[in-house]
């Protein structure tokens, strides 16, 4: 039987972990009073110890939270959720970090904060408490609140008044790529989980795999696609929004995640990759310059090749633009649901593509690749192994997928999701309701590939909980 006690000694065995980290680092555990959040100064860093002891932590902890509070009360807090989601979209939409930079940790009061940001501050008060109930803002004396190291992230880098002068730039700094994120969440993923069961429970829809048939087309009342929603012109804001977002979100990635995708230096001398669905190319160009023998193809819609060409033309961007001169990237307008152009290439790289779509039409991509691969192609694809929340032994799960990591749970834990503090789970609901997308379990993307022709042939993981995405290499297999 598992006492609270257990569960409380097994934070404090990781805390102690944790605590004498920072010592041996030389910082102190940051305070979430912190007036500002600097980088670096997280107990977390990319040491793997340091990650597992936080997991821990998070886990042991959240288990003792629902197990000593009452169970209609998490169940109520969990299913309120949205809200703290919608506050931290207000604070960050009128600029509340901005207002209180000033002030220091002295705040300032519930009127003042509200005649900056130009709102009503018996609205205002109730959305910076329920955001300061979770270590964002700090109410330090009744109604005056202060910024701290959370809701310091929020500040776009820009003075509340020129934020309300020229709205249209609001992220042009490049401290805005949170309240970015912060932005599109309660926008777009707000609106788009309030209709989701509306697709679900739609009869024509529920078993539909189309990506205009999801909770993003009940939300937006359209037919289209969300990707080509947002092109038309009076979604520009939200497009670029969520550009910004995304390119703000590599920075959290491990920064050797490329290189250590696929064993590069294997492949011959002019060797072919095609990085399919690459974007505008930023993941096709550290691959050339990591690896200045090879040619890489980047491969994606039309529209974004035409916008990709034009960023590696500056002067500021010499390097990338030589090597597209010398032929070692080339752009290339391919739609991936038609034939491969490119036939026989040493690799085809798909990162974070397959998770937009359905399994139907990553078959259709799948598909493609295959008919153009030649006997020595591999095929890397780059997306979450999704774990599952149960703990699976060798004994019960008889996948072998060599570098496949098998998530562990130190006793009495129970919930191996639960380390993972949410995440990989919450791309997955993503991924469904912006188009019918999957994030895939190890089992998943098996039987995935062998349907279209592929064979798994190895798996290489940063981590078991999909903090960071795996990369899947596969070969050909007889049709
Ligand atoms: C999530 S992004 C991933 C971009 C890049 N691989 C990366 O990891 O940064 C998905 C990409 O798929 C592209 N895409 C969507 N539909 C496509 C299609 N039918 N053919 C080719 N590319 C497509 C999008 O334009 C976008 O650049």
């Amino acid at each position: 039987m598992t006492s609270l006690t257990t569960l409380a000694q097994l934070i404090l065995k990781n805390c102690e972990a944790l605590d004498a980290s920072c010592v041996a680092r030389g910082i102190a555990v940051p305070s979430l009073d912190d007036l500002a959040y600097t980088p670096g100064s997280d107990v977390a860093n990319h040491d793997p110890a340091v990650g597992e002891a936080i997991r821990t932590v998070t886990n042991a902890a959240l288990q003792l939270l629902s197990t000593v509070r009452p169970t209609p009360l998490v169940l109520y807090s969990l299913a309120l959720g949205g809200t703290v989601s919608a506050a931290a979209h207000v604070a960050a939409e009128l600029h509340v970090a901005e207002a209180l930079k000033e002030s220091g940790e002295k705040g300032l009061h519930i009127n003042d904060i509200a005649a900056k940001c130009k709102t009503d501050p018996l609205k205002l008060a109730p959305i910076l408490r329920l955001l300061a109930s979770h270590w964002v803002f700090k109410e330090v004396t009744p109604d005056v609140f202060a910024n701290n190291r959370m809701s310091s992230l929020l500040d776009k880098g820009q003075s509340v008044e020129e934020l309300q002068k020229y709205p249209e730039s609001k992220y042009s700094k490049p401290s805005a790529g949170m309240a970015a994120g912060i932005n599109h969440f309660g926008d777009e993923t707000l609106k788009l989980s309030a209709h989701l069961y509306e697709a679900l429970s739609d009869p024509d829809w529920t078993f539909s795999s189309a990506s205009n048939k999801c909770a993003a087309n009940k939300a937006f009342n359209t037919d289209l696609t969300l990707w080509k929603f947002y092109e038309q012109p009076e979604q520009r804001e939200r497009y670029d929004r969520f550009k910004i977002m995304m390119a703000s979100a590599e920075k959290f990635q491990a920064p050797d995640l490329i290189s250590k995708s696929f064993d590069w230096m294997s492949l011959p001398k002019d060797a072919v990759v095609v990085d399919v669905g690459g974007g505008m190319g930023n993941i096709s160009m550290l691959i050339a310059k990591a690896n200045p023998e090879l040619k890489v193809v980047c491969q994606d819609l039309p529209e974004t090749i035409e916008t990709g060409k034009g960023r590696w033309n500056g002067k500021e961007r010499e390097g990338e633009a030589s090597m597209i001169a010398a032929g070692r990237v080339s752009l290339q307008a391919y739609d991936f649901f038609s034939a491969q152009p490119i036939k026989n290439a040493s690799v085809y790289f798909l990162k974070h593509v397959l998770h937009d779509w359905s399994d139907a039409a990553s078959l259709e991509i799948l598909r493609n690749i295959r008919a153009a691969a030649g006997p020595d192609t591999k095929l890397v694809v780059m997306d979450k192994v999704l774990p599952y929340t149960c703990l699976v032994s060798e004994d019960t799960d008889t996948t072998e997928v060599p570098g496949y990591m098998r998530p562990t749970l130190p006793a009495p834990l129970t919930n191996v999701g639960a380390a993972s503090a949410g995440f990989p789970y919450t791309a997955a609901m993503q991924m469904l309701m912006i188009g019918n997308g999957q994030e895939r379990t190890i089992n998943h993307f098996v039987r995935l590939l062998k349907e279209a022709g592929w064979k798994l042939e190895c798996v290489r993981q940063s981590d078991a909980l999909a903090q960071n995405p795996s990369s899947l290499t596969a070969v050909p297999i007889p049709i």
